[in-house]
């Protein structure tokens, strides 16, 4: 997957005919996926490449100048994530104010048609431009004028609830990662990096990348440095360092472990420790 990242408003970014699948995506839940594998397949028919645009950093970043934004999966995740999807070629275009003031015509002219997009993806609330002004009806309106194909693919629910990351930022956040894979299609996953060891076999950990991190309370986890997984736990605090306690693995100063949450310790086990 070659990712090619865009910095200017009307930049030709592409010369080959492809299938698009546009949206934030942060997380890539199965919302997302079901999405992304409706481009795959239609750019597999079509015989045209299979690509993805999204925005870094988030939108609300530069509009609402929510500065400290916290991610699901952080720009590195999602490329991963998006690159096992089979994404052929991944665009970011830099969210900033210029960007954020294209009127909708002027993004579908210069991302869309100039970019020799045969087909667009995207999910039912997809909306862009100016103030969010364009949404699925323009969108339509404009593939019957301006001739690419168009497919909006319906909302992806589980129970009733459509899955979001808005919805995942919540869960995490209040420490239901056991829920997670329902809506993510799996565990919920940071990367770290060590510190300081404890006497007690704990050892600090510091996230490498803006994560959203589960309420503080203690989780059973996944530990991997890669080569060895074990089961361990994850210490969240609120006012000092996040700790692992991961037996069997011996993680040195400074090295890079995934976490992967699989449910909190429960109140009453806390108390019996
Ligand atoms: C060209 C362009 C301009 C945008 N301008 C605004 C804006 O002025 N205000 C806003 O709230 N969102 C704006 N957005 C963000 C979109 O409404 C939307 O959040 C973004 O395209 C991601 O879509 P998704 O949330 O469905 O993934 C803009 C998006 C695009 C592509
Ligand atoms: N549950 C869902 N079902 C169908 N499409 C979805 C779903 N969630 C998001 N999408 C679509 O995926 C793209 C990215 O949406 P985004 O706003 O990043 O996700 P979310 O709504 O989860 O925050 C958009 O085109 C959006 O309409």
């Amino acid at each position: 997957m070659e990712v090619i990242h865009i910095t200017q408003a009307s930049e030709q970014f592409n010369k080959e005919a492809h299938v698009m699948a546009i949206g934030f995506f942060d997380g890539v839940h199965l919302g997302h996926q079901e999405l992304l594998n409706h481009a795959k397949s239609l750019a597999e028919k079509n015989n045209v490449l299979f690509t993805a645009l999204t925005f870094s950093p988030h939108p609300d970043e530069v509009i609402k100048g929510d500065k400290n934004r916290k991610y699901i999966t952080p720009l590195p995740q999602k490329i991963e994530k998006m690159r096992a999807l089979g994404v052929d070629k991944l665009f970011v275009m830099t969210f900033d104010k210029a960007f954020a003031s294209l009127p909708p015509a002027d993004f579908i002219n210069d991302y869309i048609i100039n970019t020799h997009t045969k087909h667009v993806v995207v999910g039912f609330d997809f909306t862009f431009g100016f103030k969010a002004e364009g949404d699925t009806l323009l969108l339509r309106k404009q593939s019957k004028k301006q001739s690419f194909g168009l497919s909006v693919i319906p909302k992806k629910t589980y129970r009733n609830e459509k899955i979001s990351s808005t919805l995942l930022r919540r869960l995490i956040g209040d420490g239901e990662v056991d829920r997670i894979p329902f809506y993510l299609g799996a565990n919920y996953q940071v990367k770290v990096e060590t510190g300081k060891k404890h006497q007690t076999g704990s050892q600090n950990v510091r996230t490498l990348g803006s994560y959203i991190l589960p309420k503080a309370g203690i989780y059973f986890v996944k530990i991997s440095d890669g080569r060895r997984t074990v089961q361990g736990e994850f210490h969240r605090y609120a006012e000092k360092d996040n700790e692992i306690v991961a037996p069997g693995l011996q993680a040195l100063h400074g090295e890079e472990l995934s976490i992967l949450f699989l449910s909190k310790v429960s109140a009453a086990s806390v108390v019996s420790v």
